[in-house]
């Protein structure tokens, strides 16, 4: 396992950018913030595209960035994929997979040519051309591609911004199994709260070029003011939980929190499984008592752990404990009232089966 250490500046006339991070040898970390906070240019930083960064970058005990020393890229063995998968279109899949893989043929190795297939399941593909194929299709012959160049890291900007949601949906799940399936650690520049949910072990989150919080997903998430970033609107928690029990014929999965239950849209992975589910703050209600009669199928027993009223708006959002786990509902402040909320209060949460964004959701792979 080999981290990378940033400590690193560049200046544009309109842009700064300054940022001091350990990035660690495993997992996938988010690098995630607004359009035009800096994530592409610490992205270029890293891989040496950028000439005019200063400062120092470390993979292990090699120096890639120091005052009198600069790595070109090919020599740092990063792989970079783009948000447009950038094919050759006079070759056919085999062909674009063979000329990354010829190339790297003297760099150490731990996985093979199949396993990159296998991984990706590309087999059915190997014989079509580029511009035959689906833009998910074309974004994991991407990935493979740059697999089989053997990075000792993996650079990824924006790859599933091009794609509509259930693109995203099928193809999230192959992303997840990189770090373990080849051994390399990802940095996913996003600004996608559903890709950081779904993919991400933790966030490095900038605003304006500089770092505006870092750590795991749930809790930075929950931390970070994401007003200016897809405004309060999308604002919500992240949950951990286990897929207990599937729900074939009504296409639902219920989901153990440890101790409360989910219901959500069909989620394609198996019973054990660990899942995340985003719960937006505006799809919680609160009620004092459990009603009955209703449509809604997910009513908790939640505990109000604080109020944060907003004077100059209508609203007010309200933390919850459910099961160990923060839960938030944006309600009227006039609800507030109504309700006679407060601190310490054991309420009821309702949440509608339906504002979970099935096609954002882990998805069962469709056979080719
Ligand atoms: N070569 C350059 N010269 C001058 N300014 C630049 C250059 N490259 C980027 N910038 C500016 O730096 C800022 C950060 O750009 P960057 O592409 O890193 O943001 P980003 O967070 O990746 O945004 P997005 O999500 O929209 O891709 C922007 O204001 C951009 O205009």
């Amino acid at each position: 396992m080999t981290d990378l250490t940033t400590d690193v500046r560049v200046t544009y006339p309109e842009f700064s950018l300054d940022v001091s991070h350990t990035f660690p040898g495993q997992g996938i970390t988010a690098l995630f913030g607004p359009s035009g906070c800096g994530k592409s240019t610490l992205l270029r930083v890293i891989a040496g595209f950028e000439r005019t960064a200063s400062g120092r970058i470390s993979f292990g005990d090699e120096l890639w960035l120091g005052e009198q020393s600069f790595l070109p890229p090919h020599r740092r063995g990063v792989g970079y994929v783009f948000q447009d998968a950038r094919l050759f279109p006079h070759l056919t899949v085999r062909g674009n997979l063979e000329y990354a893989h010829k190339r790297a043929a003297d760099l150490p190795t731990r996985y093979s040519f199949d396993d990159v297939i296998d991984v990706l399941d590309l087999a059915p593909l190997l014989n079509r051309r580029a511009p035959r194929l689906s833009g998910g299709e074309k974004q994991r012959v991407a990935i493979g591609r740059t697999l089989l160049a053997r990075p000792r890291l993996l650079l990824m900007d924006e790859p599933l911004a091009a794609l509509d949601t259930r693109r995203k949906g099928e193809i999230m799940p192959y992303i997840r199994r990189l770090p373990n399936a080849f051994g390399v650690p990802v940095i996913y520049v996003t600004h996608a709260l559903e890709e950081v949910t779904q993919l991400c072990d933790r966030i490095v989150a900038l605003s304006e070029g500089r770092l505006a919080a870092t750590g795991g997903v749930a809790e930075t998430l929950e931390r970070l003011d994401l007003a200016d970033v897809q405004g309060r609107f999308e604002a919500g928690t992240v949950l951990t939980g286990r897929i207990v029990a599937q729900d074939k014929a009504l296409h639902l999965s219920r989901v153990d929190l440890g101790g409360a239950h989910f219901e959500v849209p069909q989620i394609g992975l198996a019973a054990g499984e660990e899942v995340r589910l985003r719960v937006r703050a505006r799809d919680v209600s609160l009620a004092l008592a459990r009603p009955e009669g209703m449509s809604i199928r997910n009513i908790l027993d939640v505990r109000v752990l604080g109020i944060e009223s907003e004077p100059t708006t209508a609203f007010a959002e309200v933390l919850l404990d459910v099961a160990g786990q923060h839960l938030r509902a944006r309600v009227t402040r006039a609800a507030i009232a109504d309700l006679g909320l407060r601190k310490g209060q054991t309420v009821v949460a309702l949440v509608k089966a339906v504002s979970f964004d099935r096609q954002a959701l882990p998805r069962e792979k469709r056979k080719a």
